[in-house]
């Protein structure tokens, strides 16, 4: 704890937050490497949630590299930074009660290990994203790979920068074998379990 710095306490908890919503708060993090289906996964799902009636919000390179880190760059140490400033911010909507999708390569085990300690283990859901740089270069979908074969972008992962994969995720989707759809509806059956447990 730093010094000078005391906590208020405030009446209103997350338990009386997740009651009034009628659902647990919790983060669900998908890495895995740029194009390999991130982002078209989480989008299924937060949409699948939100027609139950969940209350949700995602966290992307969209709305966070653009804002908030858009200080950083793609150097380890920034994408160290990168990770813990949206393991923290996640913290605060698990706290205000939402079901929080984010979608990053978060390529570091080390990284994505100080994620489950700020949001605490019981909150994080870990889904790896498994699909090969073979094919995440073939799909390009940003034409970053191009870029990066032509020297044009430095440190992308995958191809001049390291991704650490996940030794044992909460889920793995690989995507080579396995639609977008049924993707999607394997992580919402995974989880649905834990949106009414009391567990805590
Ligand atoms: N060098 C390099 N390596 C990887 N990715 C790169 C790079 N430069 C730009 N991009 C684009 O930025 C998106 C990744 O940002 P993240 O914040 O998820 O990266 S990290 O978690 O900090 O590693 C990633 O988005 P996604 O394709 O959605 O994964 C890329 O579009
Ligand atoms: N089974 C699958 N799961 C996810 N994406 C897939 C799948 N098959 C093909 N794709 C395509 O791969 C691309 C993944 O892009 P995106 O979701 O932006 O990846 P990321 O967010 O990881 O960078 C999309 O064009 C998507 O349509």
């Amino acid at each position: 704890m730093k010094k000078n710095i005391i906590p208020h306490s405030y009446q209103i908890s997350v338990t009386d937050r997740q009651d009034l919503n009628g659902h647990n708060s919790f983060l669900l993090w998908f890495t895995g490497l740029s194009g390999s289906g991130k982002s078209t996964i989480a989008n299924v799902v937060e949409q699948k949630l939100h027609q139950k009636g969940i209350k949700t919000y995602t966290l992307d390179g969209d709305n966070i590299r653009k804002g908030i880190n858009k200080d950083l760059t793609f150097a380890p140490e920034d994408r160290t930074e990168n990770i813990r400033r949206i393991a923290e911010i996640a913290h605060l909507m698990v706290d205000a009660g939402l079901v929080t999708l984010a979608a990053f390569v978060s390529p570091y085990k080390k990284d994505r290990e100080n994620i489950r300690s700020i949001v605490k283990d019981v909150n994080f859901v870990e889904v790896y994203i498994n699909t090969s740089v073979e094919e995440c270069e073939r799909r390009d979908v940003k034409g970053l790979y191009k870029k990066a074969r032509a020297g044009e972008i430095k440190n992308m992962t995958g191809i001049s920068a390291p991704y650490e994969a996940p030794e044992t995720p909460d889920i793995e989707i690989k995507t080579e074998h396995e639609s977008v759809e049924a993707a999607a509806q394997r992580i919402v059956e995974y989880i649905t379990p834990k949106l009414s447990s009391n567990d805590e």
